[in-house]
């Protein structure tokens, strides 16, 4: 088992997806400056939904809609590491406005389309998903 983390790719609007919310790091020092996801660790016993919606609640003061999922190819998501999987889905905000209250310094909105991949300096395990963001919401957008 490989521990679980959740995560969003938060969009500006979940029917017609033009903009991706990407946060980057303040901690642990390895990971500082990078950007990524939202989202964090499952805790014991939490529901994998409770903890995507608690993390954002946490990390950016919102609240969210939860869209499609991500899938990857692992059972438990997206390999991370040798320790860690990620859940991903799409998502959409439903109250607040995102603030960088904890785990983050800066927050962006980046446009969903081939310069994603280099807009910012994403996490080296995040490029597989970032690709997979861009491809389902461009499949999306043609339906
Ligand atoms: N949230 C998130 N974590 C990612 C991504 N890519 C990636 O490799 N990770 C890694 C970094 C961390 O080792 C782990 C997530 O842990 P975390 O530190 O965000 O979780 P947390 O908020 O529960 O942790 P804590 O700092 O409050 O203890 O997954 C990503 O896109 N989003």
């Amino acid at each position: 088992m490989l521990k679980q983390i959740v995560a969003v790719a938060i969009v500006d609007d979940l029917e017609a997806p033009g903009k991706l919310l990407a946060a980057r790091r303040n901690r642990p020092e390895s990971l500082a400056g990078l950007w990524e996801f939202p989202g964090g660790k499952v805790e014991p016993g939490e529901s994998e939904i409770d903890a995507v919606h608690r993390e954002l609640r946490e990390e950016l003061g919102v609240a969210i809609q939860l869209g499609a999922p991500i899938p990857g190819p692992h059972p438990q998501g997206w390999p991370l590491n040798e320790k860690a999987a990620m859940r991903m889905w799409f998502a959409q905000i439903t109250a607040g406005v995102p603030d960088t209250l904890d785990g983050h310094d800066q927050l962006a909105w980046l446009a969903l389309d081939g310069s994603l991949p280099k807009a910012v300096e994403w996490i080296p395990a995040d490029a597989p998903i970032v690709a997979a963001c861009l491809e389902q919401a461009r499949a999306s957008a043609t339906k």
